[in-house]
């Protein structure tokens, strides 16, 4: 494909001083259809990019603009890795043939009153959802000018559950227990993510049903199972900066055996370039996921318990944030969807 001005498809960060916009540059600085553009960020406007993202160093000496509509117009592809409630208001001002990719929440959920439930603001719309893996979602992001990036438990979450419910396997009552990095916080300073909280120490947190991810998950599981499905989330920190690891359980249907349980998610992944059911036996760690766009996934049948255990684990700034958004914008731009994304992790 070409971009706007016959060359590459040209690019835009905003928020390229945040984490998710750091992994967003990584990712496009080795994809070979893109181009950067413009990066933008707030407070750090004005600064070089080296200065805060040294790991980035072809693209050290670029210069963070003001995150306006000005700055980011003119490219074929904004993606925004913006605070929650930013993109809302920005996307309205970027033309509708441009492809704008949000990795924040603004337009992940359907229902207005969750939204407002659950982030205390209006709700700006819904957007197609970038997790293709899931059943009808694939086709919907081919050839979109919109894209809403699932947040990163609902990417894990989702994958983790997903089959279970294509096959109609479990019952729609589902507990998701999951430990994240740190690095799923952002970077602006936060007290209960200080050093000398996090190491050493793994916490719970947003107990209750009361994280927001709670109603993107209910959302993306209700959807394949075709009744509403009860989602019980706990979060949880765990001292290292990125991954995360999620352990999902659901009581079974009568009848259902283990041999059941392994093909539904055989068949759900089957071709999948990103999800990986492991060997039988072999359990996913968040290590193997480091820097690549793979979702490692195991599942068994807990006979006593009558319950299917599924865990899971991504990076979440790859996987669950930029290279997610880098495999749904491939998708949207007629591109193969594994272009410039990498399936390979980092061991040990
Ligand atoms: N971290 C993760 O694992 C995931 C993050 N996301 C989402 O991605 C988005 C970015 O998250 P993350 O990178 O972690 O956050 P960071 O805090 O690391 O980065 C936030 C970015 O937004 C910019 N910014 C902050 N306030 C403003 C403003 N008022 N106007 C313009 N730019 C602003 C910051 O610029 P400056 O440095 O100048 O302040 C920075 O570039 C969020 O919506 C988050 O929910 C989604 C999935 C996972
Ligand atoms: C460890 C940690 O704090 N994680 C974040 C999740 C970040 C994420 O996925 O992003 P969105 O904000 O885009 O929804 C949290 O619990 O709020």
């Amino acid at each position: 494909m070409e971009g706007i001005d016959g060359m590459g498809i040209r690019a835009a960060v905003a928020g390229a001083s945040g984490y998710a916009g750091g992994e967003l540059l990584r990712i496009l600085a080795g994809h070979p259809e893109f181009e950067i553009g413009a990066l933008t960020a707030g407070a750090n406007a004005g600064t070089e990019l080296g200065a805060l993202q040294p790991h980035l160093r072809p693209l050290a000496d670029r210069v963070l603009a003001e995150t306006t509509p000005e700055a980011l117009s003119g490219h074929d592809v904004v993606f925004l890795a913006l605070p929650h409630g930013r993109s809302g208001p920005l996307a309205e001002q970027l033309g509708d043939d441009v492809l704008v990719v949000d990795c924040g929440a603004d337009f992940r959920l359907h229902d207005a009153a969750d939204w407002e439930g659950f982030y205390g603001s209006p709700h700006a719309g819904t957007w197609p959802y970038g997790l293709p893996e899931l059943p009808g979602r694939r086709e919907e992001l081919r050839g979109t000018r919109r894209i809403a990036v699932p947040g990163c438990y609902p990417t894990v979450a989702t994958l983790a559950l997903f089959p279970a419910f294509a096959a109609g396997l479990v019952e729609p009552d589902v507990v998701v227990v999951a430990a994240s990095g740190t690095s799923g916080a952002g970077k602006s300073p936060k007290t209960h993510l200080l050093g000398s909280e996090v190491m050493g120490s793994a916490s719970a947190y947003g107990v209750g049903g009361v994280h927001r991810h709670t109603p993107e998950i209910t959302q993306n599981l209700g959807a394949v199972a075709g009744e509403p499905v009860t989602v019980s989330f706990t979060p949880t920190l765990v001292p290292m900066s990125r991954g995360i690891l999620a352990t999902c359980t659901a009581k079974v249907g009568p009848g259902v055996d283990a041999a059941a349980v392994r093909r539904a998610y055989e068949s759900a992944f089957d071709g999948e370039p990103f999800v990986w059911l492991l060997p039988e036996g072999r359990w996913p760690a968040t290590a193997m996921t480091l820097g690549s766009n793979a979702a490692l996934v195991q599942v068994v049948l807990d006979e006593r318990a009558g319950r299917l255990v599924a865990v899971a684990a991504i990076d979440n700034l790859t996987k669950g944030t930029a290279g997610g958004a880098v495999q749904s914008a491939n998708l949207a731009l007629g591109l193969p969807e594994d272009l410039g994304l990498t399936t390979i992790g980092v061991s040990p």
